[in-house]
Protein backbone atom coordinates (compact mmCIF):
# COMPACT_ATOMS: atom_id res chain seq x y z
CA UNK A 1 0.00 0.00 0.00
CA UNK A 2 1.40 3.62 -1.11
CA UNK A 3 1.54 6.18 1.25
CA UNK A 4 -0.49 9.28 0.98
CA UNK A 5 0.10 10.38 -2.28
CA UNK A 6 0.96 14.50 -3.23
CA UNK A 7 3.50 16.93 -3.40
CA UNK A 8 3.39 20.64 -2.82
CA UNK A 9 5.91 23.43 -3.76
CA UNK A 10 5.72 26.32 -1.56
CA UNK A 11 7.18 29.57 -2.52
CA UNK A 12 9.80 28.05 -5.23
CA UNK A 13 12.22 30.14 -6.90
CA UNK A 14 14.45 28.96 -9.53
CA UNK A 15 16.78 29.76 -12.11
CA UNK A 16 19.68 29.10 -14.34
CA UNK A 17 22.96 30.68 -13.58
CA UNK A 18 21.49 33.06 -11.71
CA UNK A 19 19.09 34.15 -13.89
CA UNK A 20 15.33 33.69 -12.17
CA UNK A 21 12.83 31.72 -14.42
CA UNK A 22 10.02 31.08 -11.28
CA UNK A 23 9.28 33.81 -8.46
CA UNK A 24 8.10 32.86 -5.78
CA UNK A 25 5.43 29.93 -7.28
CA UNK A 26 3.67 27.61 -5.21
CA UNK A 27 2.37 24.57 -6.43
CA UNK A 28 -0.03 21.76 -5.09
CA UNK A 29 -0.39 18.30 -6.41
CA UNK A 30 -3.05 16.41 -4.86
CA UNK A 31 -4.19 12.88 -4.26
CA UNK A 32 -6.54 11.53 -6.19
CA UNK A 33 -6.64 14.34 -8.53
CA UNK A 34 -5.30 15.80 -12.20
CA UNK A 35 -3.45 19.45 -12.02
CA UNK A 36 -2.82 20.62 -15.11
CA UNK A 37 -0.01 23.44 -15.98
CA UNK A 38 -0.64 25.49 -18.73
CA UNK A 39 0.87 28.78 -19.80
CA UNK A 40 3.07 30.44 -22.92
CA UNK A 41 6.67 28.85 -23.88
CA UNK A 42 9.15 29.79 -21.39
CA UNK A 43 6.59 30.76 -18.97
CA UNK A 44 8.97 28.40 -16.01
CA UNK A 45 6.04 24.95 -16.58
CA UNK A 46 8.80 22.93 -17.51
CA UNK A 47 11.44 24.25 -14.74
CA UNK A 48 8.79 24.14 -12.17
CA UNK A 49 8.17 20.72 -13.02
CA UNK A 50 11.70 19.37 -12.69
CA UNK A 51 11.83 21.44 -9.72
CA UNK A 52 9.28 18.97 -7.91
CA UNK A 53 11.23 16.11 -9.33
CA UNK A 54 14.18 17.27 -8.26
CA UNK A 55 16.16 17.59 -11.28
CA UNK A 56 16.23 21.25 -10.83
CA UNK A 57 17.87 22.88 -7.74
CA UNK A 58 15.40 25.83 -5.68
CA UNK A 59 17.38 28.75 -5.32
CA UNK A 60 14.25 29.15 -2.10
CA UNK A 61 11.19 27.68 -1.24
CA UNK A 62 10.11 24.02 -0.27
CA UNK A 63 8.92 20.61 -1.26
CA UNK A 64 6.94 19.07 0.60
CA UNK A 65 4.36 16.05 0.72
CA UNK A 66 0.87 15.74 2.35
CA UNK A 67 2.35 14.55 6.19
CA UNK A 68 4.84 17.48 5.74
CA UNK A 69 8.19 15.37 5.16
CA UNK A 70 10.88 17.60 3.46
CA UNK A 71 10.94 15.92 -0.57
CA UNK A 72 14.38 17.25 -0.48
CA UNK A 73 15.74 15.17 2.52
CA UNK A 74 15.23 11.61 1.04
CA UNK A 75 17.49 9.54 -0.66
CA UNK A 76 17.34 9.47 -4.06
CA UNK A 77 16.10 6.04 -3.93
CA UNK A 78 13.68 6.62 -0.99
CA UNK A 79 12.33 9.74 -3.66
CA UNK A 80 11.91 7.64 -6.66
CA UNK A 81 9.39 5.70 -4.94
CA UNK A 82 7.15 8.28 -4.19
CA UNK A 83 7.56 10.72 -7.62
CA UNK A 84 8.44 10.28 -10.91
CA UNK A 85 8.40 12.46 -14.12
CA UNK A 86 7.50 11.81 -17.70
CA UNK A 87 10.15 14.82 -19.08
CA UNK A 88 10.05 16.23 -22.59
CA UNK A 89 13.56 14.70 -23.99
CA UNK A 90 15.54 11.72 -22.48
CA UNK A 91 18.27 10.21 -24.33
CA UNK A 92 17.42 7.05 -26.47
CA UNK A 93 19.35 4.27 -25.35
CA UNK A 94 20.93 2.37 -28.48
CA UNK A 95 20.05 -1.46 -28.42
CA UNK A 96 18.19 -1.42 -25.58
CA UNK A 97 14.53 -3.81 -26.20
CA UNK A 98 10.94 -2.04 -25.04
CA UNK A 99 10.55 -4.12 -22.29
CA UNK A 100 13.70 -3.41 -20.48
CA UNK A 101 13.64 0.15 -20.87
CA UNK A 102 10.09 -0.36 -18.89
CA UNK A 103 12.05 -2.48 -16.63
CA UNK A 104 14.43 0.91 -15.54
CA UNK A 105 11.11 2.35 -13.94
CA UNK A 106 11.65 -0.85 -11.38
CA UNK A 107 14.96 0.55 -10.53
CA UNK A 108 13.91 2.10 -6.62
CA UNK A 109 12.11 -1.08 -5.96
CA UNK A 110 14.78 -3.06 -6.68
CA UNK A 111 17.28 -4.18 -3.95
CA UNK A 112 21.10 -5.59 -4.03
CA UNK A 113 20.15 -8.59 -5.16
CA UNK A 114 17.86 -9.92 -8.77
CA UNK A 115 15.13 -11.59 -8.18
CA UNK A 116 14.28 -8.86 -5.28
CA UNK A 117 11.44 -7.40 -6.86
CA UNK A 118 8.21 -9.39 -6.60
CA UNK A 119 5.63 -6.96 -8.02
CA UNK A 120 8.67 -5.76 -10.86
CA UNK A 121 6.32 -8.20 -13.47
CA UNK A 122 3.78 -7.77 -12.81
CA UNK A 123 4.15 -3.65 -12.87
CA UNK A 124 6.15 -3.99 -16.40
CA UNK A 125 3.51 -6.20 -18.06
CA UNK A 126 1.03 -4.37 -16.45
CA UNK A 127 2.38 -0.37 -17.57
CA UNK A 128 2.97 -1.84 -21.19
CA UNK A 129 -0.77 -3.02 -22.00
CA UNK A 130 -2.28 0.68 -20.52
CA UNK A 131 0.54 2.21 -22.93
CA UNK A 132 -0.68 -0.08 -25.78
CA UNK A 133 3.53 -1.05 -26.38
CA UNK A 134 3.52 -4.82 -25.38
CA UNK A 135 3.19 -5.62 -29.16
CA UNK A 136 6.27 -3.68 -29.00
CA UNK A 137 8.64 -5.78 -26.02
CA UNK A 138 11.25 -6.97 -28.04
CA UNK A 139 11.81 -4.22 -30.53
CA UNK A 140 14.87 -1.76 -30.20
CA UNK A 141 13.90 1.64 -28.61
CA UNK A 142 16.32 3.30 -30.98
CA UNK A 143 13.70 1.88 -33.76
CA UNK A 144 10.43 3.20 -32.65
CA UNK A 145 8.71 6.39 -33.93
CA UNK A 146 8.67 9.76 -31.81
CA UNK A 147 4.62 8.82 -30.40
CA UNK A 148 6.03 5.02 -29.72
CA UNK A 149 8.96 6.31 -28.01
CA UNK A 150 6.61 8.48 -25.89
CA UNK A 151 4.65 5.90 -25.05
CA UNK A 152 7.78 3.66 -23.93
CA UNK A 153 8.87 5.99 -21.68
CA UNK A 154 5.54 6.51 -20.17
CA UNK A 155 5.24 3.11 -19.42
CA UNK A 156 8.60 3.57 -17.39
CA UNK A 157 7.24 5.92 -15.61
CA UNK A 158 4.39 3.84 -14.44
CA UNK A 159 6.32 0.97 -13.94
CA UNK A 160 7.88 2.99 -11.33
CA UNK A 161 4.31 2.64 -9.47
CA UNK A 162 4.68 5.69 -7.34
CA UNK A 163 2.07 7.78 -5.90
CA UNK A 164 2.75 11.12 -7.35
CA UNK A 165 3.35 11.08 -11.27
CA UNK A 166 4.62 14.16 -13.35
CA UNK A 167 4.27 14.87 -16.78
CA UNK A 168 5.59 17.17 -18.72
CA UNK A 169 3.43 17.53 -22.38
CA UNK A 170 2.85 13.73 -22.47
CA UNK A 171 0.81 14.27 -26.12
CA UNK A 172 3.65 15.99 -27.69
CA UNK A 173 4.06 13.56 -30.84
CA UNK A 174 1.22 11.42 -30.28
CA UNK A 175 -1.46 10.64 -32.43
CA UNK A 176 -5.11 11.85 -31.57
CA UNK A 177 -6.06 8.04 -30.38
CA UNK A 178 -3.19 8.03 -28.07
CA UNK A 179 -3.66 11.80 -26.85
CA UNK A 180 -6.97 10.89 -25.97
CA UNK A 181 -5.82 7.12 -24.50
CA UNK A 182 -3.38 8.94 -22.29
CA UNK A 183 -5.86 11.86 -20.94
CA UNK A 184 -7.92 9.37 -20.18
CA UNK A 185 -5.31 7.20 -18.37
CA UNK A 186 -4.15 10.09 -16.21
CA UNK A 187 -7.52 10.46 -14.89
CA UNK A 188 -8.07 6.46 -14.40
CA UNK A 189 -5.22 6.59 -12.64
CA UNK A 190 -6.52 9.77 -10.34
CA UNK A 191 -9.76 8.03 -10.13
CA UNK A 192 -9.25 4.93 -9.29
CA UNK A 193 -5.53 4.55 -7.88
CA UNK A 194 -5.00 7.67 -6.19
CA UNK A 195 -2.25 9.03 -8.03
CA UNK A 196 -1.67 12.80 -7.68
CA UNK A 197 -1.00 13.92 -11.19
CA UNK A 198 0.83 17.22 -12.23
CA UNK A 199 1.15 17.43 -16.35
CA UNK A 200 1.78 20.57 -18.82
CA UNK A 201 0.06 20.57 -21.14
CA UNK A 202 -0.24 23.37 -24.21
CA UNK A 203 -3.79 22.45 -25.43
CA UNK A 204 -6.32 24.27 -23.15
CA UNK A 205 -9.53 22.17 -23.95
CA UNK A 206 -7.62 19.26 -23.07
CA UNK A 207 -6.60 20.68 -19.71
CA UNK A 208 -10.09 21.73 -18.87
CA UNK A 209 -11.18 18.31 -20.06
CA UNK A 210 -9.16 16.46 -18.03
CA UNK A 211 -8.20 18.29 -15.10
CA UNK A 212 -9.43 19.27 -11.81
CA UNK A 213 -7.31 22.29 -11.35
CA UNK A 214 -5.46 24.29 -13.55
CA UNK A 215 -2.51 26.59 -12.59
CA UNK A 216 -2.00 29.25 -15.25
CA UNK A 217 1.74 30.52 -15.14
CA UNK A 218 2.56 33.97 -16.49
CA UNK A 219 6.51 34.73 -16.49
CA UNK A 220 7.66 32.45 -13.86
CA UNK A 221 4.45 33.28 -11.57
CA UNK A 222 1.19 31.13 -11.01
CA UNK A 223 -1.11 33.94 -12.24
CA UNK A 224 -3.90 31.74 -11.31
CA UNK A 225 -5.05 28.28 -9.81
CA UNK A 226 -8.29 26.92 -9.55
CA UNK A 227 -11.04 24.74 -11.70
CA UNK A 228 -11.23 25.29 -15.27
CA UNK A 229 -14.08 27.38 -15.17
CA UNK A 230 -12.24 29.73 -12.53
CA UNK A 231 -8.99 29.85 -14.40
CA UNK A 232 -9.52 30.08 -18.34
CA UNK A 233 -10.97 33.51 -17.91
CA UNK A 234 -11.19 35.29 -21.45
CA UNK A 235 -9.36 38.58 -20.23
CA UNK A 236 -6.25 36.89 -17.78
CA UNK A 237 -6.06 34.31 -20.80
CA UNK A 238 -5.37 36.86 -23.98
CA UNK A 239 -3.02 38.73 -21.30
CA UNK A 240 -1.08 36.14 -20.47
CA UNK A 241 -0.77 34.55 -24.39
CA UNK A 242 -0.66 38.17 -26.16
CA UNK A 243 -3.56 36.67 -28.23
CA UNK A 244 -7.60 37.47 -28.32
CA UNK A 245 -8.69 34.04 -26.65
CA UNK A 246 -12.68 33.58 -26.62
CA UNK A 247 -14.07 31.67 -23.73
CA UNK A 248 -17.30 29.61 -23.87
CA UNK A 249 -18.85 26.29 -22.87
CA UNK A 250 -18.66 23.37 -25.32
CA UNK A 251 -22.16 22.17 -26.62
CA UNK A 252 -21.78 18.86 -26.35
CA UNK A 253 -20.22 18.35 -23.25
CA UNK A 254 -20.67 21.29 -20.76
CA UNK A 255 -17.10 22.31 -20.43
CA UNK A 256 -15.17 25.00 -20.48
CA UNK A 257 -13.73 25.70 -24.34
CA UNK A 258 -11.44 28.37 -25.30
CA UNK A 259 -10.57 29.51 -28.85
CA UNK A 260 -8.07 31.88 -30.03
CA UNK A 261 -8.75 34.25 -32.47
CA UNK A 262 -5.74 34.25 -35.41
CA UNK A 263 -6.44 36.68 -38.94
CA UNK A 264 -7.98 33.53 -40.11
CA UNK A 265 -8.23 31.40 -37.72
CA UNK A 266 -11.56 32.39 -36.21
CA UNK A 267 -13.82 30.30 -37.39
CA UNK A 268 -11.65 27.60 -36.81
CA UNK A 269 -12.75 25.68 -33.56
CA UNK A 270 -9.78 24.03 -31.62
CA UNK A 271 -9.71 20.50 -30.69
N1 LIG B 1 18.95 24.83 -19.34
C1 LIG B 1 18.60 26.13 -19.34
N2 LIG B 1 19.54 27.11 -19.26
C2 LIG B 1 19.19 28.42 -19.24
N3 LIG B 1 17.91 28.85 -19.33
C3 LIG B 1 16.94 27.93 -19.42
C4 LIG B 1 17.23 26.52 -19.45
N4 LIG B 1 16.07 25.84 -19.54
C5 LIG B 1 15.08 26.77 -19.60
N5 LIG B 1 15.61 28.01 -19.54
C6 LIG B 1 14.86 29.28 -19.56
O1 LIG B 1 13.95 29.28 -18.48
C7 LIG B 1 12.72 29.87 -18.86
C8 LIG B 1 11.58 28.90 -18.54
O2 LIG B 1 11.74 27.74 -19.36
P1 LIG B 1 10.80 26.48 -19.24
O3 LIG B 1 11.35 25.44 -20.13
O4 LIG B 1 10.62 26.16 -17.80
O5 LIG B 1 9.44 27.08 -19.80
P2 LIG B 1 8.14 26.32 -20.30
O6 LIG B 1 6.99 27.11 -19.77
O7 LIG B 1 8.19 24.88 -19.93
O8 LIG B 1 8.25 26.53 -21.86
P3 LIG B 1 7.76 25.63 -23.12
O9 LIG B 1 6.26 25.79 -23.18
O10 LIG B 1 8.43 26.31 -24.26
O11 LIG B 1 8.20 24.21 -22.91
C9 LIG B 1 12.84 30.22 -20.34
O12 LIG B 1 13.15 31.59 -20.43
C10 LIG B 1 14.00 29.39 -20.81
O13 LIG B 1 14.70 30.05 -21.84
Amino acid sequence: MRDQAGLSGDDLRLGYHGKRVVDGASLRIEAASVTALVGPNGSGKSTLLRALARLHQPESGSITFPDGGNALALSAKEFARKVTLLSQSRPTPNGVSVHDVVGYGRHPHRGRWRGDDPDGHRAIEHAMAVTGVTAMAGRSVDELSGGELQRVWLATCLAQDTGVLLLDEPTTFLDLRYQIEILDLMRDLADDHGVAVGVVLHDLNQAAAVADRIALLDQGRVRATGAPAEVLDAAALSETYGIPIEVGTDPATGLVSTRPIGKHLSRIPTS
